[in-house]
C-alpha cells in the first residue's frame, strides 16, 4: 500500500465525508474542474465548500499530479478537495493519491457498489459516487450506493455521443428529486448556471450543488465573475 499524504487533505477528509446533505444553512457549492490555483482561490473566496480536480486524461479540465498538488495547496482549510476519476484502476488512484492531498474521491464512471466500497476501504477517504439521472429508474440505481458511498452526486446522464460522462452542461428534470429522502448527503449537478441554480435548488430540494461548464468562458476555463455569481445565486 502506498504511503498516505498528510497535510490539508487529511485534516478535512472526515468532515468532507459527512458534510451537508440536509438541514438548514446555506447551500454548499462544489466548483468542479478547476485548473489553476487562482480559480481555487476565487472559488474559496466566493464561498465554495468544495473544489473538484479532474483526473480524466481526455477531459479539457484534466490535471497531472504535480499541477493538482499546487491547486490542492491553494485551497484554504475548510474547502474540501475532491479528486474526480472515471473507472480508475488502483494504479491510477495511487498515482494521484500518493502525491496530492485530497479530502474525497469522486467516482464518475460505471463503478459498481463493490468497487466504491473497495476504494473507500483501501484509501481511507470518503467517496462520492456520481450517478447519471435520466428518469426514475436511475434514482433506484443510485439507491444501490446508499450503503457504501459517503455522498451521491446526482448528475445528468451524458447526452448520446458525449465524449465524457460529466461536465457536459446537460440538465435533467429536477422535479424527479423533489421530496425524496436519501440515507446520505447528496449533491445536484448537471447544466447548472448562475441563472438557473436558485430554481434548481427550489425544485429539487438540494442542499449541495455542483457546477463545471456553467461557469466557464471556454471548455476548461473558469470565469471568476461567473463563479462568484453562481455561488451567490446558490446560497442566496
Ligand atoms: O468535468 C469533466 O471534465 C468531467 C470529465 C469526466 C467525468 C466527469 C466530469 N465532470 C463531472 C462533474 O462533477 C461536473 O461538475 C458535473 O458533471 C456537472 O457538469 P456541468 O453540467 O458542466 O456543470
Amino acid at each position: 500500500m502506498a504511503f498516505r499524504v498528510t497535510g490539508p487533505g487529511a485534516a478535512g477528509a472526515r468532515a468532507a465525508g459527512r458534510a451537508g446533505g440536509s438541514g438548514a444553512g446555506p447551500v454548499r457549492v462544489k466548483l468542479c474542474g478547476a485548473t489553476t490555483p487562482a480559480q481555487v482561490e476565487a472559488a474559496a473566496a466566493a464561498g465554495a465548500g468544495y473544489v473538484g480536480l479532474v483526473f480524466v486524461p481526455r477531459s479539457p479540465r484534466a490535471l497531472g499530479a504535480e499541477a493538482a498538488r499546487a491547486l490542492a495547496w491553494a485551497a484554504p482549510v475548510g474547502v474540501a478537495k475532491v479528486g474526480l476519476f472515471v473507472d480508475p484502476t488502483d494504479d491510477d488512484l495511487a498515482a494521484v493519491l500518493d502525491r496530492v492531498p485530497l479530502d474525497m474521491v469522486q467516482l464518475h464512471g460505471s463503478e459498481a457498489p463493490e468497487r466504491v466500497a473497495e476504494v473507500r476501504a483501501r484509501w481511507g477517504l470518503p467517496v462520492m459516487k456520481a450517478v447519471g439521472i435520466g428518469g426514475p429508474a436511475d434514482l433506484e440505481r443510485a439507491r444501490a450506493y446508499e450503503g457504501v458511498a459517503d455522498q451521491l452526486l446526482l448528475d445528468a446522464k451524458a447526452p448520446a455521443g458525449a465524449a465524457l460522462p460529466g461536465g457536459n452542461g446537460a440538465a435533467f428534470d429536477w422535479g424527479l428529486l423533489a421530496g425524496r429522502g436519501w440515507a446520505l448527503p447528496w449533491m445536484l449537478a448537471g447544466g447548472l448556471t448562475p441563472g438557473n441554480v436558485a430554481e434548481a435548488v427550489r425544485v429539487s430540494g438540494a442542499r449541495q450543488v455542483d457546477v463545471s461548464s456553467g461557469v466557464e468562458s471556454a471548455p476548461g476555463v473558469k470565469d471568476e465573475a461567473l463563479v462568484r455569481a453562481f455561488v451567490a445565486a446558490a446560497r442566496g
